[in-house]
């Protein structure tokens, strides 16, 4: 299982990753779209990166917003795990 991060582990990731902010045992970032259509389309892009890191984003859409929540639930935390599809997160639009 993925080790949890510390405080200062976590403030030192967080600092390095630009549009997320730490919200308790969470990571979380919002992105606004045109409307619906686009904010699903984003949602779907979401999948092979999730997939992929066998780690999966907590997603509340809201007709063209979307709220990502990144934690790692089988630690019961913030790991590595969160800032590693955070980023690849980031890099998607
Ligand atoms: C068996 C499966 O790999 C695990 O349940 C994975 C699935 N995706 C996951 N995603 C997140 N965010 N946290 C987890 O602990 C987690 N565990």
């Amino acid at each position: 299982m993925a080790q949890l991060l510390t405080e200062a582990e976590i403030q030192d990731l967080a600092n390095n990753l630009s549009g997320w902010t730490v919200e308790g045992s969470k990571l979380c970032c919002q992105r606004n779209f045109k409307d619906f259509l686009q904010a699903m389309e984003f949602v779907n892009k979401l999948v092979e990166p999730a997939e992929s890191a066998g780690h999966h984003p907590d997603i509340e859409i809201s007709y063209n917003k979307v709220r990502i929540t990144l934690t790692t639930h089988d630690a019961g935390g913030l790991t590595q795990k969160d800032f590693e599809l955070a980023k690849e997160i980031s890099q998607i639009s």
